[in-house]
């Protein structure tokens, strides 16, 4: 199958519990929940992204015919100095409208850890090695277990005690970016403190001005 990807790049995890990781990103080119267009935002599922994931036009974007194609090209991304530790997080858009297990083999055949960033509404392919779930409201959760679950607060209607009781190793929350985002990481902060099951998520990255 042909892959589309909007860009790659090489920087440090900066959300969950991988903050701080180098990692190859590659981000998919489109998403079930919205379609990336500004005048559709209003009626999208999913209406406060802060991301450009449409075409294939970014840094190292574009479309590759075979999973080797991208497998190699993720890999020369990586120091080739340094073939230890290689990290991989498959993004978006949504990765799980194109990840497969041809292209996760071909990633692990190169050595890498596979890691996804899903909102969760499509089946996760076997061999994934780190999955975080971050659900929209407006849509339907199927993936209810996993590494971690990255609760984007506000949106409204959330159930986080459901949230809570599904099953994964490490449960955040992550302020909604935009407009309100200085009122949303008081919330976040303090949602912690009341709930301490749940742990901050910062987008570190924005803070520190990396990709
Ligand atoms: C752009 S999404 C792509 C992956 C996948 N479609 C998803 O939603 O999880 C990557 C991460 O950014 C989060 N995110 C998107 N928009 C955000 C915003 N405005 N503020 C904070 N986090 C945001 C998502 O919830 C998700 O955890
Ligand atoms: N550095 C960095 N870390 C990230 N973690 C999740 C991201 C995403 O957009 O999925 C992201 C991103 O875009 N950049
Ligand atoms: S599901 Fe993810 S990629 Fe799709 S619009 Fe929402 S945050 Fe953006
Ligand atoms: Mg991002």
């Amino acid at each position: 199958m042909t892959y589309s990807v909007k860009e790659m790049f090489y920087t440090l995890q900066g959300e969950g519990n991988h903050a701080g990781r180098p990692a190859v990103f590659c981000r998919f080119s489109g998403c079930n929940l919205w379609t990336g267009r500004e005048q559709d935002r209003a009626t999208a599922i999913c209406r406060f992204c802060d991301t450009d994931f449409v075409g294939t036009n970014g840094e190292g974007g574009g479309k590759f015919a075979t999973a080797e194609q991208l497998a190699e090209r993720i890999n020369s991304l990586w120091p080739a100095s340094y073939p230890q530790s290689k990290y991989v997080v498959f993004t978006g858009g949504e990765p799980l409208l194109q990840l497969d297990t041809v292209l996760i083999d071909a990633m692990h055949q190169q050595g890498f850890e596979i890691a996804i960033e899903t909102n969760g509404t499509l089946p996760v392919p076997e061999g994934v090695d780190w999955v975080c779930v971050s659900p929209k409201m407006g849509s339907e959760l199927v993936v209810r277990r996993g590494n971690e679950i990255k609760v984007v607060i506000p949106q409204d209607g959330q159930d986080m005690a459901l949230y809570a009781s599904l099953d994964f190793e490490h449960y955040f929350v992550q302020a909604m970016d935009g407009p309100d985002q200085k009122d949303n990481i008081r919330l976040a902060i303090e949602f912690c403190k009341q709930h301490p099951q749940w742990k901050l998520s910062l987008q570190t990255h924005k803070l520190l001005q990396i990709p």
